[in-house]
């Protein structure tokens, strides 16, 4: 069975003063296995965001389901939504969304102590983790005392320590430079490579030639989508790249 199932999506924005309907999402169908890189392409307005978003609860659709392991997370109420996204997600954003009044470290350990957990297994989490990031070193600074990089990294650490059946990312690469950009890229084929399920919006076909599978949405609707099957880093861009174009100059796409 699919991790996540994405069945007939559809969400409508009502504009606040001229109530003017949008159609973010009209039929949007798509499924991730576990283990599974997707990243999610299209143009400025295609809907990404939006189909995010609903991904990761944070809104509701005008119709349609999103399963996670076989249960409809458009319909979980609103007392238990906190607690579903603790346990079963892990975010990424580009703005990295770390508390500057907390050390790295406590950052990181964040959504165990809202889940309660004890210390001792606090740390039992938190050591491989932090080896296999290389921030063994940043613990104790606070957020605005390290780099860009750096930041990103402490935020996936975040990310990975509830052992999230998801990790949803918005932008990942979008506020680093090339070099952090390598190594957060990097970093995401090492936790996807232990099973860890991505999925990232990003405008980057460098990052997006790293996913498995990339996703183009275009007017609010899967438009096309590629596999990464064997082809190197290299002949994904070249695909992504064709795609875009394609995208951009409105062509229809042909199977
Ligand atoms: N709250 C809202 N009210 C009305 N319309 C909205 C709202 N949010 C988004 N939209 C519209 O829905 C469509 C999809 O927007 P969305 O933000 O999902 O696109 P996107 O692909 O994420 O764009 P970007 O890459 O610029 O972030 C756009 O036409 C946008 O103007």
């Amino acid at each position: 069975m699919a991790l996540l199932e994405v069945k007939n999506l559809k969400k409508v924005y009502t504009t606040r003063f001229t109530q003017n309907q949008v159609q973010a999402l009209s039929n949007v169908n798509f499924s991730v296995n576990k283990g599974e890189y997707v990243a999610i392409m299209g143009e400025s307005g295609s809907g990404k965001t939006t189909l995010l978003n609903i991904l990761a609860a944070l809104d509701k659709p005008t119709s349609g389901q999103v399963l996670l392991h076989g249960k409809d997370i458009t319909h979980i109420s609103e007392k238990e939504i906190a607690n579903f996204r603790r346990e079963h997600l892990g975010f990424v954003f580009q703005d990295f969304n770390l508390l500057d009044n907390f050390n790295n470290r406590d950052n990181i350990f964040l959504p165990l102590v809202l889940s309660k957990k004890k210390y001792p297994e606090m740390k039992k989490r938190l050591d491989p983790i932090v080896k296999q990031l290389g921030i063994e070193n940043i613990l104790d600074k606070f957020p605005y005392e390290i780099s860009g990089g750096q930041k990103q990294r402490v935020a996936v650490a975040r990310a990975i320590i509830t052992n999230p059946d998801l990790i949803l990312a918005d932008e990942p690469t979008g506020a680093l430079d090339s070099k952090s950009t390598e190594e957060l890229l990097h970093l995401f084929g090492t936790i996807n490579a232990n099973q860890q399920t991505i999925v990232m919006v990003t405008h980057s076909t460098k990052a997006a030639s790293h996913a498995s599978r990339v996703l183009f949405i275009k007017d609010g609707k899967i438009f096309h989508e590629i596999y990464k099957g064997n082809k190197n880093l290299d002949q994904m861009y070249q695909c992504i790249s064709d795609t875009l174009t394609l995208l951009a100059t409105g062509g229809v796409h042909h199977e």
